[in-house]
């Protein structure tokens, strides 16, 4: 694993011209409406993070994005152009994705594995460049693997596999990276370096995260998601709050500076009580550390 000497690496992005637009997007089972009414904009170049309570919408939302569900109503541009209208073979040069489960990949390689990210980038037939070659084995190197290139596939660990998987998707090269929570199976240490290494890529990324202080020290704006509409949006140091914390996720905690970097931090407190479990109507200031309930005053 190479690791990133500056532990916070900061990228230059484009405010101004933001790589994906998403306009009023709303996705329905047959049943229920899962996402409504979600827009947002990701300026090329930074790194967004998606958070949300179980069930919120950010796997919907993230398939939405990489097409696997089409959405009932809205719009989806990227560079402009409604993906829709894009041949499966130009989005996959455009777009990259990371899912929580690998797929299977009986009979392969780490090192086919990773070659597969080269599809979109070659005719039918073609055989690996040198170029190519080199390209493989250094994201294989990235993602601190190069011991296991020859091993087959299905013999790596969960944690192993998602770093094959984002080694697959360096090799793609696309312009934007879509994360579903990635770090889902990783220890700590590569928690932080493959959300580090992905924030290094020169690429934009939208990631998952379950995480809030992983989210909060990587990422440039965060989306949150609440019953599959858009909560808040913003900064880390905007939308990090103890108030959005309790109404969206119904915890009680504290948020202070990282002493490291200064995003926010979140400390949860334990043992608390929520009065409206099973409310889907939360009351905010009804959530309070269990050995301070309103029962004991
Ligand atoms: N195809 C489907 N059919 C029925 N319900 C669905 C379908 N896809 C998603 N849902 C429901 O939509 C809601 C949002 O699911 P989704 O997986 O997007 O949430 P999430 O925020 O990614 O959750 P988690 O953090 O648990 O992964 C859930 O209630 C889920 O059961």
């Amino acid at each position: 694993m190479q690791i990133v000497s500056e532990p916070l690496v900061s990228l230059k992005q484009d405010v101004d011209h933001p790589i994906l637009k998403v306009s009023n997007l709303s996705w329905s089972t047959s049943s229920n409406k899962i996402l409504s009414d979600i827009s947002f904009q990701v300026p090329l170049g930074s790194f967004t993070g998606m958070l949300g309570p179980n069930g919120a919408g950010k796997s919907t939302l993230l398939r939405c994005l990489y097409r696997y569900l089409t959405p009932e109503s809205g719009q989806v541009l990227l560079n402009g152009q409604d993906i829709s209208s894009l041949s499966n073979y130009a989005f996959a040069r455009k777009v990259a994705v990371v899912l929580q489960h690998t797929p299977q990949h009986f009979d392969l390689s780490v090192f086919d594995v990773v070659a597969l990210g080269l599809i979109p980038h070659k005719s039918m037939f073609s055989n690996n460049s040198q170029a190519d070659l080199n390209l493989i084995k250094t994201a294989i190197a990235q993602v601190g693997l190069s011991d296991k290139t020859g091993r087959d596939f299905e013999t790596l660990s969960g944690g192993e596999k998602q770093r094959v998987m984002i080694a697959r998707a360096i090799v793609q090269r696309p312009q934007l990276l879509l994360m579903d929570e990635p770090t889902s199976h990783l220890d700590v240490k590569y928690q932080i370096q493959i959300m580090e290494l992905a924030k290094s890529l020169g690429i934009t990324v939208i990631a998952s995260f379950h995480d809030i202080n992983l989210a909060s020290a990587l990422c440039d704006q965060l989306l949150i998601l609440k019953q599959g509409r858009l909560h808040t949006s913003g900064t880390p140091e905007n939308v990090i709050t103890e108030t959005t914390l309790t109404d969206v996720f119904d915890v009680c905690s504290m948020v202070s500076a990282h002493p490291q970097h200064q995003s926010p931090h979140v400390t949860y407190f334990y043992g608390y009580n929520s009065d409206n479990d099973n409310s889907s109507d939360h009351d905010t200031n009804n959530i309070e550390p269990a050995e301070h309930t309103k029962d004991d005053e």
